[in-house]
């Protein structure tokens, strides 16, 4: 699917102020070596460790302070047998000097630290490069900048970085039933959900979406509605892939495009077609609600993001029940540390699916018993 259909979108330069969400466009080497020095973990003194060796409250060791050393302004001299200097976190340890003994166990008098324990070195010392070296390929292209990542990048040494460019995602609803929220509801309308739910997942997963809005269930009209994604780089539509008179979804690209999958063997969103129109790769998703979103989560972001979805084994604290000839991808909810049924999976049921926090994976075929570990995906 990623290799026929899926553009790899350029690449562009932003700040690193502006790169959460985005993913990495080629790979980042380490410009510095982080710490740029061997330095100490602990507020204390620094000295040689076999000054130390001896330190108890019993038998004090007492070492002349010959200087301080500070984070950003190191001890300009070397310390010597019997000396001392007054260390802080991050600050570099001075040439000579191997062991840090931290405040909590001396007395600083002033021109003499009384050692009253021997240092726990060398865990507290953070030696050079000890978190990456300089040169070394850090982060790699295609990665998605998670915070701690647009952390790693700045201290890599990055004020900029190349991102891949933002995929412009054209979104249409379909069907005569489906109005805009706001407007009075006459029996058999549904208010437009998921023209909202899903641009809301696109725009988390980092997608520029251009509204299409919706369209009636004709194929002139779907046609017309979709020659408008033009400039996009995938079009995403929901309802109208299924059997009924009015779903002309699949014809309509069969004739007009392109089909490359129709109905995959997943429930909800079964009618889940793929499909092309003039080189503009096309996802129908199913018009039920939960269907939508679920076809979503599971196929369409990691195509979109090239982000597997990332899955956890639980145990059952409910039985879950398999389908024949389906992976059913039920609806969940996290209890104790086990996944429980959260009930309620239709496939027009959008509350429960606001409501849980989890898809419990069954495979076909499959069925899950209290107690057994099942994968699932977090919502
Ligand atoms: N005989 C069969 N019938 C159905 C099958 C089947 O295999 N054989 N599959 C069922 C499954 S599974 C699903 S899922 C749905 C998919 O339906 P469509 O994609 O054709 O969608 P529609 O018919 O247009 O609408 C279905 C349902 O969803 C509501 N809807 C549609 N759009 C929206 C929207 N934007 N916001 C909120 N709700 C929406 C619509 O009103 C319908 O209730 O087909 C089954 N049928
Ligand atoms: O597969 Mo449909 O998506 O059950 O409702
Ligand atoms: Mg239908």
């Amino acid at each position: 699917m990623l290799a026929a259909l899926l553009p790899t979108p350029g690449v562009e330069t932003v700040p690193l102020s502006a790169a959460r969400g985005r993913t990495l466009g080629a790979d980042l080497r380490a410009r510095v070596s982080h710490p740029s020095a061997t330095e100490s973990a602990l507020d204390g003194i620094a000295a040689r460790e076999g000054d130390t060796l001896g330190a108890s409250p019993a038998s004090p060791v007492r070492l002349r302070v010959v200087g301080e050393s500070r984070a950003g302004v190191p001890f300009p001299g070397t310390v010597g047998p019997g000396e001392c200097v007054r260390i802080y976190t991050g600050a570099p340890l001075p040439p000579g000097v191997d062991a840090i003994c931290p405040v909590e166990q001396l007395t600083d008098e002033g021109s003499e630290a009384v050692l009253l324990a021997r240092p726990a070195s060398p865990t507290d010392v953070r030696p050079e490069g000890g978190d990456f070296r300089a040169g070394a390929t850090i982060l790699t292209a295609g990665t998605l900048l998670t915070p701690p990542r647009v952390a790693l990048a700045a201290a890599l040494g990055y004020a900029e970085i190349p991102v891949r460019r933002r995929l412009r995602v054209a979104l249409l609803s379909t069907g005569d039933e489906v109005i805009e929220p706001g407007q009075p509801l006459r029996p058999g309308q549904v208010y437009d959900s998921n023209r909202y739910g899903l641009q809301a997942m696109l725009e988390e997963c980092g997608c520029d979406v251009l509204a299409l809005g919706h369209a009636p269930d004709s194929p002139e009209a779907l046609g017309e509605a979709i020659a408008q994604a033009g400039g996009a780089d995938v079009l995403l539509t929901s309802g109208g892939v299924s059997m009924g008179r009015y779903d002309f979804m699949r014809d309509l690209l069969t004739l007009r495009g392109r089909v490359a999958f129709w109905k995959v063997r997943m429930r909800p969103g079964g009618p889940a077609l793929l499909g092309g129109w003039n080189g503009l790769p096309v996802f129908g998703l199913p018009g039920n609600p939960v269907s939508s979103l679920v076809v979503f989560h599971v196929i369409v972001r990691p195509a979109l993001t090239g982000q597997p979805v990332g899955t956890l084994r639980l145990r059952a604290g409910t039985p879950f029940r398999g389908l024949p000839d389906k992976t059913a991808f039920w609806r969940g909810v996290l209890r104790g540390g086990e996944v429980w049924d959260y009930g309620k999976q239709g496939s027009g049921v959008l509350r429960s699916l606001s409501e849980a926090n989890a898809l419990v994976v069954v495979p076909e075929g499959g069925a899950v018993q209290v107690g057994e570990e099942v994968e699932v995906m977090l919502l």
